[in-house]
């Protein structure tokens, strides 16, 4: 039977939509089917994905929709990019999909992003809901709205603001996930404890080797608890004018790093994580987090199992890599810092700490 667990709503007013985390849900949600009746839906994902979950959504699927097309991208983080982008336009225009159409995006963060942008793009904007199967993408990439694909010059540099309809998050489709992928969501969850609720921090903390081992319980509170912050920061500033900049804690570091070691070298988690010590690093250089919150930080991220060192590159790469940043002005980066744990503010900072920065924590020096 299929089991919804926790109902969380992303508020912001006609483009309102509800998150669905339970179990099961693939296989059976009213909700899905209320969007599908009478349409043609095309189900992006990839090809590692289909066939773990592709015939599932759609025998589920079938009954509901006039027309059912699947298309399955090359997986893994060096094919966001717009050839991939293209086939699914040419699957779309070959069916003659038409502007009611409804993508269903089914797969990890990098699925989520592409199928996102497709849907903004196609007909210039179609419907579409996200049905994520990794960690990362139920705590994190399948809500609020941000689609893209890379640059060789900087990551998610293409794209667009596209809310989903309905994010179904099927917490079973997790028992396959790789333990590094796990890792890589539980980066983003640090994340929404470190700039937004210490005491979810903290439990974090506590249930790591649970949620290590994915045990159902934990992980499905954890996995609501980070979409109650995503959702909450995001129905307050849905095109990043301002406060939703926080949830880019650790990533003008980690999106560096992506781009400077090649996508798909670092998985975006990994980078998040060591980029999310550099922060606090940075942070405690300018007096703003104090050395024991500092150093609980980096224990966590270790705790996860994630990298808590980053590449040891000339400051002069680094500041390069970072100069292509959405949050930039002209050229120069701003930072996610911590003035104490729970509290983020964005800053441009002072080339002398970032400096620091940049020796402090490279591999086995932070
Ligand atoms: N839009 C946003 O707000 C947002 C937020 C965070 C991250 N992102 C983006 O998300 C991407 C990272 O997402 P990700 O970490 O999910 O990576 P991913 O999409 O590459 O998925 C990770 C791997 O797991 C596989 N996989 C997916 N589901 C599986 C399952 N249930 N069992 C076994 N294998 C499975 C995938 O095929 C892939 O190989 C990055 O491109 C990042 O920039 C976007
Ligand atoms: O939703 C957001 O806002 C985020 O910043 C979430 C990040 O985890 C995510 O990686 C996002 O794609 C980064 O956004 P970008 O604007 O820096 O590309
Ligand atoms: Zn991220």
């Amino acid at each position: 039977m299929p089991k919804t667990l926790h109902e969380i709503d992303v508020s912001l007013g006609e483009r309102s939509y509800p998150i669905l985390i339970g179990e099961g849900l693939l296989d059976d949600c009213p909700a899905l089917l209320a969007h599908a009746r009478g349409r043609q839906v095309a189900i992006v994902t990839n090809e590692t994905v289909a066939p773990l979950f592709e015939p599932r959504l759609r025998r589920a699927l079938a009954g509901a929709a006039s027309a059912l097309v699947t298309v399955a991208l090359p997986d893994g983080e060096a094919h966001k990019d717009w050839p991939s982008l293209n086939r699914i336009f040419d699957a779309l225009l070959a069916d003659r999909f038409d502007r009611n159409c409804l993508i269903v995006a089914l797969g990890g963060g990098v699925v989520g992003d592409m199928a996102g942008f497709a849907a903004a793009t196609y007909q210039r904007g179609v419907d579409f809901v996200q049905v994520p199967t990794t960690l990362l993408a139920q705590v994190d990439s399948s809500v609020g709205g941000k689609t893209a694909i890379n640059h060789p010059l900087g990551k998610n540099m293409i794209g667009a603001f596209h809310q989903p309809r309905l994010v179904l998050a099927d917490v079973t489709t997790l028992r396959s996930l790789p333990q590094r992928e796990l890792s890589a969501g539980l980066a983003e969850m640090l994340k929404h404890g470190a700039i937004a609720d210490p005491a979810y921090l903290g439990e974090l903390e506590r249930d790591m080797a649970a949620l290590l081992g994915c045990e159902p319980a934990p992980m499905a509170a954890a996995i609501a608890r980070s979409c109650e912050i995503k959702a909450e920061v995001v129905a307050a500033d849905e095109r990043e004018a301002d406060r939703r900049a926080i949830l880019n804690f650790g990533h003008t570091f980690g999106h560096a790093i992506e781009a400077g070691m090649g996508y798909g070298a670092w998985l975006h988690g990994e980078a998040v994580g060591a980029g999310m010590i550099m922060a606090a690093e940075l942070s405690r250089r300018l007096g703003m987090l104090d050395a024991a919150a500092c150093g609980r930080l980096r224990e966590a991220v270790a705790s996860a199992r994630l990298p808590v060192s980053a590449p040891r590159w000339p400051a002069e790469r680094w500041l390069e890599l970072m100069s292509v940043d959405k949050k930039a002005e002209q050229g120069t980066p701003k930072f996610v810092l911590l003035d104490g744990l729970g509290k983020a503010v964005v800053r441009k900072v002072p080339e002398a700490p970032l400096r620091e920065t940049f020796e402090a924590c490279a591999a086995g020096d932070a």
